[in-house]
């Protein structure tokens, strides 16, 4: 069997619904219709076309992105397209644009720090795009330490304004998307200084360009940043530069949420936590989550679909096998299926819990933000470096082709791979998780109970002291078969029994330095890990909630339990020494899981063309020739080499100038 014949075959062996995995993959039949319905129109529109990204020099990219993501504009009013549906559909344009910072920064840093009032006036101009705006808060010296910021915010009161201020090259602001040739506006974030005193960083909102000829403001240098890694890729955006030489704003345009700066200069607390004035991030944060599940699933798409098409190697007919059959392969692959799901859910649930958290502050009931914090920093943390990961991993499974332009790996892992640093550096996130893991655990002393997704290390902490005998032989006694590791329980077991003996070991050793600081840094790898266990805990059990709930479609639940199971076992699998180590299983259990393990990838093999049919990922958004729905792939990777420029002409640009010379020369040379 050949090409556009083998995935109709795959399909044909699937044991569920694919319809109604497609719904739980988008969460609702309403968020599926909509992605369906943009998907699409994004696809069907040639404007909208981006085989050629990666022929493009940085301009003519650049000003394809701008018409792009104007045209898109367009398309959304003429359509009266709503919120979700305009979202949707930037998201499957996929190009990265000074859009995604306008609609995912700066509106929601006015929405989250700006008074009623600031939102009022500024909320309108930026909803009908009359202004373009971004989020300006790194420099060229200082990203992860927000507190490190130099920019300054002088208030005059005899003017009633604002001096910004870039006091040295390392305060110039340095990376915010859209900045560098588009936004008209920024929130610049700076050092608020009144009568002399210093208050911290706040935001500000300062207008950049002229709304006339798009010219920076006196006082205002401003460029792009230059180029960045990869072809087309992140370079559809104009991350950019930006000083300030002693630039006058009115005192309103200061987001005044967290803190009122009076006429007189005088600072007024409002009874918000100061934290808010980090609140987009939060919620950029958990957005992010979400996308990850996208980005990898993608991946995953083009490497199963691909991994069943290509064959290597013979078998007693003549055929040679499916490279999808080898156990190796389904042992890099079928985990990074399960992953995608697995951040889809988690993904889902981070919504719910930002949602919760926005519901409270708006109650002024502040007492679950530390929570939040913690969660989306450390989800935001796990999911893109596995994603990223995966990505290249994904390019790996599809052998050279993946190599390829044309495969549309590289160029998603080119625009996806700085998730892990935007947003907050994904090592300086899990350390902010260790933080609130140390804090919780040293407050189990005093009777206060943990709450949340730290509930388990109050619970497990009990599990530990009744149970300390038996800890050489695993303090999960009810593991003796293979199958025993598909009970839920046991499962939340181990990984709430590793991560809780990880923190409390973590706290043990940090109890041992005279200054709690310089234990924390002097043991800073170690919480790193438990942060990660911790991480993993949550996406596990978030996972298995979701198979408590009702699913409907035949054969669905099945199929999110193998695939729940496989996400959780693989882990297992990779951080053994955790779980030995810590006494939370024993070496038979370990070989147990492994058994286990490799009999749900015989269970999910039928199966995975299906369950990445189930992203319902058009081949315009997948952008992939190997990932092709109809699994076509050779015909289309050979029609696609010869629209390479160099092919343009049978001889190359420079075969007068370089090959021709070089060759007569070799012929003289013999001929002597
Ligand atoms: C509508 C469509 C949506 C589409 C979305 C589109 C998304 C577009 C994506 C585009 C791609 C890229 C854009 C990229 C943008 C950026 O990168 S913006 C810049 C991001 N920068 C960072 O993330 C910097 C990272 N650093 C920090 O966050 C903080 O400085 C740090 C967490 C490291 C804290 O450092 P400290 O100095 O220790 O902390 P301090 O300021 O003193 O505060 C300590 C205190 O505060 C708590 N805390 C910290 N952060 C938060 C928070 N975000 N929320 C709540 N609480 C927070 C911390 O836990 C401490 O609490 P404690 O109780 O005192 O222990
Ligand atoms: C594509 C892209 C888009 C961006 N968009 C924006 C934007 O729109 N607006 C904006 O304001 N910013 C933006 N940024 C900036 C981004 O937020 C920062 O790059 C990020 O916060 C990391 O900060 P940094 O670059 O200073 O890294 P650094 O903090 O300098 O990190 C360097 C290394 O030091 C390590 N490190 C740092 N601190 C610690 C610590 N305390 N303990 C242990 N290790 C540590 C890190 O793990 C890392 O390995 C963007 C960045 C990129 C790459």
């Amino acid at each position: 069997m050949e090409g556009v014949d083998i995935l109709p075959h795959e399909r044909s062996k699937t044991q569920f619904d694919v319809d109604a995995m497609k719904i739980v993959w988008a969460g609702s039949r309403h968020a599926f219709e909509v992605s369906d319905r943009m998907a699409r129109l994004v696809a069907s529109d040639p404007a909208f076309q981006k085989d050629n990204r990666s022929r493009l020099g940085r301009k003519e990219l650049f000003k394809n992105t701008l018409r792009k993501a104007t045209y898109a504009w367009k398309r959304i009013l003429e359509l009266r397209l709503t919120e979700e549906e305009a979202g949707r559909l930037r998201f499957f344009v996929d190009e990265p644009a000074f859009t995604d910072l306008h609609w995912g920064m700066f509106v929601p840093a006015i929405k989250g720090q700006g008074t009623e009032e600031q939102q009022q006036k500024w909320l309108p101009l930026a909803y009908k795009m009359q202004i373009i705006g971004c989020y300006a808060q790194t420099e060229l010296g200082h990203g992860s330490n927000v507190q490190g910021l130099e920019t300054t915010a002088t208030f005059d009161p005899d003017k009633d304004e604002f001096v910004i201020h870039s006091p040295t090259l390392t305060s110039s602001k340095w990376w915010p998307g859209g900045l560098g040739k588009v936004s008209t506006h920024a929130v610049v974030y700076a050092r608020l200084i009144t009568n002399g005193e210093e208050h911290g960083v706040h935001g500000f909102i300062v207008q950049l360009r002229s709304l006339d000829d798009h010219m920076p403001l006196p006082g205002i240098t401003i460029g792009d940043i230059g180029m960045k890694f990869g072809n087309g890729a992140y370079n559809t955006m104009d991350n950019g530069v930006l000083t300030f030489d002693h630039v006058r704003i009115p005192r309103n345009q200061m987001l005044m949420r967290v803190l009122q700066v009076t006429s007189e200069g005088k600072c007024v607390q409002s009874n918000v936590p100061r934290q808010l004035i980090y609140g987009t991030m939060v919620f950029v944060r958990q957005t992010i989550v979400a996308d990850a599940s996208s980005a990898l699933s993608r991946a995953v798409c083009i490497a199963t679909r691909y991994s069943a098409v290509r064959r290597q190697f013979g078998s007693q007919d003549g055929v040679e096998t499916q490279v999808i059959d080898y156990k190796t392969q389904q042992n890099r692959l079928f985990p990074l299926l399960a992953s995608a799901y697995a951040f889809r859910f988690v993904g889902e649930w981070l919504k719910w819990l930002y949602t919760d958290v926005t519901q409270r502050l708006q109650a002024n009931d502040f007492s679950t933000l530390p929570e939040a914090h913690a969660c989306t920093a450390g989800l935001k943390s796990l999911t893109t470096t596995a994603t990223a990961d995966a990505i290249e991993e994904c390019r790996k499974l599809c052998g050279g082709h993946g190599y390829l332009c044309a495969s549309g790996l590289p160029e998603l892992f080119a625009v996806y791979v700085p998730a892990c640093t935007y947003e907050g550096d994904n090592v300086v996130l899990l350390l902010q998780v260790a933080r609130f893991l140390m804090k919780t655990v040293s407050q189990l002393g005093s009777g206060k109970k943990p709450i949340g997704t730290t509930a388990y290390l109050g619970r497990v902490q009990d599990l530990m002291q009744c149970r300390c005998e038996v800890q050489t032989v695993g303090i999960i006694y009810s593991i003796n078969a293979a199958e025993d590791w598909l009970k839920p329980s046991v499962m939340l077991e181990a990984f709430e029994a590793r991560s809780a003996r990880m923190c409390v070991a973590r706290a043990q050793n940090l109890g041992k330095f005279a200054n709690p600081e310089d234990g924390f840094a002097e043991l800073s790898a170690d919480l790193v890990e438990a942060a990660v266990a911790h991480c993993q805990l949550i996406v596990v059990s978030k996972f298995l909630d979701k198979l408590q709930q009702d699913i409907p479609g035949n054969g669905v639940k099945q199929q999110l339990q193998n695939l729940c199971y496989i996400y959780a076992l693989n882990l297992l699998h990779k951080h053994l020494g955790d779980f030995l180590s810590t006494g939370c299983i024993t070496p038979k259990q370990a070989s147990l899981a492994n058994d286990q393990l490799r009999s749900l990838y015989s269970q999910v093999r039928p199966n995975a063309i299906a369950l990445v049919d189930a992203f319902n990922y058009t081949d315009h958004y997948l952008g992939s020739v190997l990932g092709r729905y109809d699994g076509n792939v050779y015909p289309k990777l050979y029609e696609e080499a010869w629209k390479d420029p160099l092919n343009d002409s049978v001889l190359p640009d420079g075969y007068n100038e370089y090959i021709r010379p070089l060759l007569k020369q070799q012929l003289h040379n013999s001929r002597l």
